[in-house]
């Protein structure tokens, strides 16, 4: 196997360390859109888990690309500072794994390229051809095709799913852009994902195999953490079916080095919950582990849609998780009580400690938990200041956490990417003192060396967005950061 040379050579270093959702963000996992979110058919859409088909050349060109390149100057300046031609070279060969002029970096690492080095292996490739062949029941004489692509080509045929233009072989993997979702690190561990949807499956394979095999995570497998199937699920009801244990990286947040936030939702069940706890404790990974039950709804999919951290002390959320929404105080009390009868659709929060699984702590609303994390655990001794989606304007705010408002990721405390078109979020955030720049302007103050990364502060960086929200998810979905500075 080829390996990386540049990151096989820092063995110094952690080869992943996260301890919050806000420190300088230095190495992530990404995967640009390829080809297979352009065979998207509009009678599969929602299968597959887009809301929509998508332009693929306005999704790359317009929209994705601006995101590498931000990433790139502010985690690999090197890689990207006078080369913006280059890059916005009409052939795109500088985002593309296999091109001559791709960009390479160690720190925005991108999966296909992983993938095609562990498939420099035979071995590897055999038993990954034969597994993804299984899954997506390929004929033996396509399984024995497969064998006769080089690396790069079985890359890309896996995660597109088509050998050229016009063949297919099995669908695309449209949702490996989230990389959030096919596993989280928790300190210097790995939580490798379970998916709860049939059109992930596929990604959670590849994604085991490079944490498996990939030089650059030789010495984090003694830290990688896999969740089992329930018990002889197989014997269970309906296969077990009610008591599956799915989980999926938007409803992982390490919030401090010591406390873990786990969202039970649509796609991470009560069962993973439970044996995630565990297995943090067991392991000390963590000694706090608060669990976060939403409600299960395609809007909200996994606490990372309805919340994320902007710096120790600012969070951004939707409001029907706030107090005032939850405790309904204005609401008619015969509706109210009514309305606390529906068991499956409140919040609920329950906080383990290590120490004392006994007696958890319970909080009946997000932000109690939020100012709590602030305060007690990240000793913020500002007020704990939440922006609000749609500026908690009926009907702005859940048409705009629909397209991932609280959805941002943070590329340093205060500096956060996040989608153009939510329009009373942004003003939200101006409200409260935040700049704003888009990000073409931003690409070209900082190519220019009008700015530096280093002078941006307490900024929402406004990214492109008609295309990629019809993919439902934001830019804390389109990450998998490896490597966090700790914050003080
Ligand atoms: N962490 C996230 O919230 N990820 C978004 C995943 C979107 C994708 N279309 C899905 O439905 O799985």
């Amino acid at each position: 196997m080829t390996s990386l040379p540049a990151m096989a050579n820092k063995q110094s270093e952690a080869p992943v360390r996260v301890t919050s959702e806000i420190g300088t963000l230095r190495k992530l996992l990404v995967h640009s859109p390829d080809s297979g979110l352009g065979k998207v058919v509009p009678s599969k859409a929602q299968d597959w888990l887009f809301e929509d088909i998508v332009h693929l050349d306005t999704i790359r060109r317009k929209e994705y690309d601006y995101y590498t390149k931000i990433l790139l100057y502010f985690l690999d300046p090197d890689r990207i500072k006078g080369k913006l031609a280059e890059a916005d070279d009409p052939g795109r060969g500088f985002y593309k794994p296999g091109r001559p002029t791709f960009f390479k970096s160690d720190k925005v690492v991108e999966l296909q390229w992983l993938l095609a080095e562990i498939l420099e292996n035979r071995e590897i490739r055999m038993q990954l051809i034969a597994s993804v062949c299984a899954i997506e029941s390929c004929s033996f004489q396509i399984q024995t095709r497969l064998q006769d692509l080089k690396p790069e080509q079985l890359a890309k045929v896996f995660i597109t799913g088509s050998v050229d233009e016009k063949e297919m072989l099995f669908p695309p993997i449209p949702n490996f852009i989230f990389t959030r979702d096919i596993g989280i690190v928790i300190g210097e561990y790995l939580l490798l994902n379970k998916p709860a949807k049939k059109a992930r499956t596929r990604e959670a394979l590849l994604s085991k195999y490079i944490f498996f095999h990939h030089p650059f995570f030789e010495r984090l497998r003694p830290n990688v953490l896999e969740l089992s199937e329930t018990f002889q699920h197989f014997l269970l009801p309906k296969d077990g079916e009610e008591r599956k244990v799915t989980l999926e990286g938007g409803d992982i947040m390490v919030v401090t080095p010591d406390h873990v936030l786990v969202g039970v939702s649509e796609r991470t069940s009560m069962e993973a919950a439970y044996q995630v706890t565990n297995l943090l404790f067991s392991r000390n990974v963590v000694s706090k582990v608060s669990i976060i039950r939403i409600p299960k709804k395609r809007d909200y999919m996994h606490i990372d849609t309805v919340f994320t951290q902007v710096k120790r002390n600012v969070w951004v959320m939707l409001g029907n998780f706030s107090k005032k929404a939850i405790t309904n105080e204005d609401s008619d009390p015969v509706q109210r009580i009514l309305e606390g009868q529906k068991k499956d659709d409140q919040l609920r929060i329950i906080q383990f400690r290590k120490d004392n699984v006994e007696n958890p702590t319970y909080f009946n609303n997000l932000e109690d938990l939020l100012v709590d994390i602030s305060r007690s655990d990240l000793h913020s001794t500002e007020e704990t200041v939440f922006l609000y989606s749609g500026n908690n304007e009926f009907p702005f705010d859940v048409r705009e956490q629909w397209t991932d408002s609280c959805n941002l990721l943070a590329l340093k405390e205060g500096v956060v990417l996040g989608y153009d078109r939510n329009d009373k979020t942004v003003e939200a955030f101006r409200k409260n003192g935040f700049h704003t720049i888009h990000a073409e302007e931003l690409i070209e103050q900082l190519d220019s060396g009008r700015l530096t990364t280093a002078e941006i502060h307490d900024t929402l960086i406004l990214m492109p967005s008609a295309e990629l929200s019809r993919a439902r998810g934001g830019f804390h979905c389109m990450s998998m950061p490896l490597v966090r500075e700790d914050i003080r």
